[in-house]
């Protein structure tokens, strides 16, 4: 089929929306906050680089998650994007369990913002909140990021079709 014979909108529903959606690998994060409102963390694929003057990603978050308010009254959040070896992890702040059993499955530090960065993540981005944008269910976040840590060793971790799939680093083939 070309490209021109594909049926316009309104024919795509949420359900056939989500199918094409798993077709779109991402990384896997862990997005974390602590501060007045409590601490709180959740496992997000629709994160993105928005611009890097001033470095800024964009997280998605839906409303009706528990950890809404967390993230919208601290203000602060820090995104650590996950490596080969997390998919436990990831799946434990994917939604039903309390938050202190998620935190304990964990080693954790705290940079200059406050919110949990993950030991062993390929990278965090410790951030603040500049803007939210409601579409739809979800909260778009801007974040800017204040401060960076790499971890040079780690293999890479993304959710592709419903599942996790390692990602070797280019030196490690
Ligand atoms: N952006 C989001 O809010 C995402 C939420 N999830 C949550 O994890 C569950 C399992 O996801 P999958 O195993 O990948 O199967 P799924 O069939 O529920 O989702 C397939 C893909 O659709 C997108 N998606 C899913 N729920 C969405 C939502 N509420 N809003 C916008 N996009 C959404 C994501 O790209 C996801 O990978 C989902 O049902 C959802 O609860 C997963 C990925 C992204
Ligand atoms: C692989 C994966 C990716 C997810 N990505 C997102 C996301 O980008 N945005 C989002 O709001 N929720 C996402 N979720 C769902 C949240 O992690 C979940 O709703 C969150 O942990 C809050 O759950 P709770 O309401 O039970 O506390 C994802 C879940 C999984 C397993």
């Amino acid at each position: 089929m070309s490209v021109h014979e594909l049926p316009l909108p309104p024919n795509v529903d949420r359900d056939a929306f989500r199918h094409a959606m798993a077709r779109l690998g991402a990384a896997v994060n862990i997005i974390t906050t602590d501060g007045p409102a409590g601490r709180a963390g959740f496992t997000a694929s629709a994160v993105c680089s928005v611009t890097d003057t001033p470095p800024t990603l964009l997280v998605c978050l839906n409303r009706s998650a528990s950890v809404w308010p967390t993230f919208r009254d601290n203000g602060y959040l820090c995104v650590n994007t996950l490596a080969a070896g997390h998919e436990d992890l990831s799946t434990l702040f994917g939604g039903k369990t309390p938050m202190d059993q998620r935190f304990a499955a964990a080693n954790w530090h705290t940079l200059a913002s406050g919110s949990p960065l993950l030991e062993g993540a390929t990278v965090s981005f410790d951030c603040k909140i500049t803007q939210v944008v409601s579409v739809g269910t979800h909260d778009v976040l801007m974040c800017e990021a204040l401060a960076l840590v790499r971890n040079d060793d780690s293999h890479g971790l993304a959710w592709f079709d419903r599942g996790y799939h390692h990602l070797l680093r280019q030196d490690a083939r």
